[in-house]
């Protein structure tokens, strides 16, 4: 997408090095940053300088290329990659493509790395023509964390198809959830919409019953880590809850994902394993003060305990559809 008016990718690689757009920093500073190395490619996916499913499944791909490059025992390097985050099923997707590519030639796993990342942007693009479909002109939209073009390679999920109706000249507007304790849809998904020119208001996580029971939604859209056999889905935590909320008030709600997140060996969501936190992401906050200079503050009571799990499981009853690169399902 285009940050000013340049196009960025979310993520690329050029000869051995990786270079990713530092997500931690966005959106108070905009910082490309480069990685030479499998170890810290892999400590930029556990530190989220690179985050949401489709981009860590790219950054995977890319680590494992490097895992090669570097000549790294590749059964180490494989196990080093998957043991970053748990959850989002394209990393291991990714990964483990890259790696069987490796058994034939260090050139086939880079090139497999590079092709799983233009995949990545194909199907989001065609999340975004198919989810075009589900936006009345008018339409007020929640979304929740962020799924757009910064959680892919390029154009993202839930925001695929908010960026198409948008293109094709209807008028939206997007409420986006803050999403605490890591704040995507504060900083990153306001950020992006912004970028784009899309009408948007952040709003607390816990207003999702007020907007609805004023009528203020239209349409919920997700996106997704993991998608189990049944439907089941593994997404951002708080989005079990805004399913349940759109149910009793009777709004449509989409997850938007690449098949690449449909995990047909897992049976349902319960075998989803949920990544747990640091604590500190939940005590501390990150920001500029008055002059830009950056600062982490608490934000909670000193000695207090915080519980930090990254996701939930929105059983398949509560979704009305996927959109995928295929098309909607209902
Ligand atoms: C297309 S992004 C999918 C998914 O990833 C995000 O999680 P995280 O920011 O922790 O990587 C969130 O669950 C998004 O919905």
């Amino acid at each position: 997408m285009k940050v000013g008016d340049r196009h960025y990718r979310t993520i690329w690689m050029e000869g051995t090095v990786v270079y990713m757009i530092d997500q931690n920093l966005l959106p108070f500073e905009f910082k490309v940053q480069a990685f030479k190395q499998r170890e810290a490619t892999c400590e930029a996916i556990r530190k989220m300088t690179v985050r949401g499913a489709g981009a860590i499944g790219a950054a995977a791909g890319f680590a494992m290329a490097q895992g090669f490059i570097s000549n790294e025992d590749p059964d180490i390097a494989r196990e080093r990659i998957r043991a970053t985050r748990p959850t989002a099923r394209d990393l291991f997707y990714a990964v483990d493509r890259v790696y069987e590519a490796g058994k034939i030639s260090v050139q086939a796993a880079i090139e497999e790395a590079q092709n799983l990342a233009n995949a990545n942007v194909e199907a989001a693009k065609k999340i975004g023509f198919f989810g075009d479909a589900l936006i009345k002109d008018g339409a007020r939209i929640l979304t929740h964390c962020n799924a757009g073009w910064l959680g892919f390679v390029d154009y993202g999920s839930a925001l695929s198809p908010v960026y198409t109706a948008h293109r094709n000249g209807k008028q939206i507007h997007v409420y986006a959830d803050e999403t605490r304790p890591r704040s995507q849809g504060a900083r990153l998904t306001a950020w992006e919409l912004a970028n784009e020119g899309v009408d948007h208001t952040i709003v607390p996580d816990n207003a999702g019953a007020f907007l609805m029971s004023e009528g203020m939604i239209d349409l919920v859209i997700t996106g997704a880590d993991r998608i189990a056999a049944n439907g089941d889905v593994a997404n951002k935590i708080g989005t079990y809850e805004k399913a349940i909320l759109a149910e009793y008030f009777g709004i449509p709600f989409f997850v938007a994902a690449p098949l690449s997140t449909f995990d047909h060996n897992t049976p349902d969501g319960s075998a989803i394993e949920i990544e747990h936190r640091s604590q500190d992401e939940v005590h501390y906050q990150t920001g500029p003060d008055g002059d830009g200079k950056m600062h982490t503050i608490r934000v909670t009571n000193p000695g207090s305990e915080a519980f930090n799990p990254a996701f939930d499981i929105t059983p398949a009853a509560l979704i009305t559809g996927f959109i995928t690169e295929k098309g909607v399902t209902n």
